[in-house]
C-alpha cells in the first residue's frame, strides 16, 4: 500500500528524538546497530523484533554476526522513509 515519504523537515524532527539511529550514508533509511553480551541475548532481541514487525506489518533489514544486530529501516512501499519506519525504530527503541 502506497504511503507518504517524509519531508526533509519531518525526517530531521523525527531523527532528533530516535536515540541512536542516523541516516544511511548510501540510501534513504535509518540504522543503527545493537550489541549484546553475547549472541543468545543478540537472538532474544531479534525474536522480539521480529515480533513487534508482525505486529506493525513492518519488517526490517538487519544482519547479525555473534553479538551484533545491524538493523535498518526503509519503507519498500514508499521508496524511502516514512512514519512507519519512524513509529518501528521507537518501537525497538523501547524494548
Ligand atoms: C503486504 C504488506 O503489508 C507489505 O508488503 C508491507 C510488509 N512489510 C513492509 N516492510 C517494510 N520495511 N516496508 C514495506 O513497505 C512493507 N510493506
Amino acid at each position: 500500500m502506497a504511503v507518504e515519504k517524509l519531508s526533509d523537515s519531518e525526517r530531521k524532527n523525527w531523527l532528533a528524538a530516535l536515540d541512536g539511529w542516523a541516516m544511511a550514508s548510501d540510501r534513504d533509511a535509518i540504522e543503527r546497530t545493537f550489541k549484546f553480551a553475547d549472541f543468545s541475548e543478540a537472538w532474544g532481541f531479534m525474536n522480539r523484533v521480529a515480533l513487534l514487525a508482525e505486529t506493525h506489518d513492518h519488517h526490517p533489514e538487519w544482519s547479525n554476526v555473534y553479538n551484533t544486530v545491524e538493523i535498518a529501516l526503509t519503507t519498500h512501499d514508499a521508496d524511502g522513509l516514512s512514519m512507519r519506519d519512524v513509529e518501528m525504530a521507537k518501537a525497538i527503541n523501547a524494548l
